[in-house]
């Protein structure tokens, strides 16, 4: 009978995982998954079952690393919430295995992971594609994702300004409040965005929240939010324009409105940027379209775990 599996929550995750170990360790999974080799990543396309009565999403996000011995699945549900609903967009758990017996090692909270790995992927993202001497950050959102980009963009970038709006002045105030660092609130997406070197969406929005036309040419856009075929958050004129890159290929022209609704086409995979197969256009406006990977999550699992064991003396 198997050891029955540790439980690791939102606390001891937030200890145990900071960008700086992060970013590296997302940098080579990317990398592995734009290979196509199936003994590095094998992880299909997430399931997302409707949850019709309540205006969500449950994805199931499976991944096996056969070479790195991991073996993992999220759950996570996301909806889209009106203005002023207190309850939460994204609830997520990291379940992870054992890949020889099938037994569960751990079960973590998903929350700090998606958070944590989605910004560091962004700033992934931002390292390969934002112009040279990138000064001004704009971030439109200022939910959990804002939140973490922001720490992360911060802890890893030096920005000379930091942007933020959002759709309410309160959603402002308390952004401006639980960052702690410097930030300007503007009262509109378009003051916000004009003159950004780095644009972030991390929105609920499922219209288009920025436009082409206030986007600087050179500039660089993560898009995080809009991770279903009939959302936006972008527009038509921004998807033509930019040199669009995403996580997945797959996941992108399959789940993402902004990809599918406007006919952009998706010019290369992270991945393939980190592989040296296909070119990082940093002179060109950019777009790369976020819709998060199970890998991402696996290979944060993976280093919450070996840490947690360090941490109990468990090596
Ligand atoms: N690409 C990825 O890997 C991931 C994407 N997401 C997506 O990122 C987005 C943000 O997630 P969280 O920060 O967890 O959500 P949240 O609920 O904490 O924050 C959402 C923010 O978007 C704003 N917003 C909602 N509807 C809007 C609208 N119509 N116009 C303008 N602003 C609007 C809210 O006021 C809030 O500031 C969601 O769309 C979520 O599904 C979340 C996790 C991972
Ligand atoms: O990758 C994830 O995790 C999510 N992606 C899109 C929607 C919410 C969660």
């Amino acid at each position: 009978m198997a050891e029955p599996p540790i439980v690791i929550w939102e606390r001891e995750v937030t200890q145990l995982l900071c960008p700086a170990d992060l970013i590296p360790r997302l940098e080579d999974a990317l990398g592995k998954f734009s290979r196509r080799d199936e003994t590095e990543v094998l992880q299909p396309l997430r399931t997302a079952l409707p949850l019709q009565k309540h205006g969500g999403f449950m994805g199931l996000m499976p991944t096996y690393m056969e070479k790195d011995g991991v073996l993992s699945t999220k759950f996570v549900c996301f909806y889209k919430r009106e203005e002023g609903s207190t309850l939460p967009a994204v609830q997520a758990t990291v379940v992870l295995l054992d890949p020889e017996f099938g037994n569960v090692k751990a079960v973590m909270d998903g929350e700090v992971i998606t958070a944590m790995r989605t910004a560091a992927v962004s700033a992934i993202s931002a390292k390969l594609l934002m112009p040279p001497q990138a000064e001004v950050l704009a971030i439109l959102g200022t939910g959990k994702q804002a939140i973490s980009h922001y720490r992360v963009f911060t802890e890893t970038f030096s920005f000379k300004e930091v942007r933020v709006w959002s759709r309410s002045k309160q959603g402002v105030a308390r952004f401006i409040s639980s960052v702690g660092g410097p930030v300007q609130g503007c009262s509109s997406a378009e003051e916000a965005v004009r003159g950004a070197d780095v644009i972030l969406t991390v929105t609920g929005s499922t219209e288009p929240v920025l436009l082409g036309q206030w986007v600087k040419a050179g500039a660089h856009v993560a898009a995080v939010g809009a991770c279903r075929p009939d959302w936006r958050e972008l527009d038509d004129v921004l998807m033509k324009e930019a040199v669009v890159y995403a996580d997945s290929r797959e996941g992108a022209t399959l789940e993402s409105g902004d990809v599918i609704l406007s006919g952009a086409e998706v010019f290369a995979e992270l991945g393939e940027v980190i592989n040296g197969t296909k070119a990082a256009h940093r002179e060109k406006t950019t777009v790369f379209k976020s819709l998060g990977m199970g890998v991402e999550d696996a290979v944060s699992a993976q280093l919450v775990f070996d840490r947690w064991k360090a941490k109990a003396g468990k090596v």
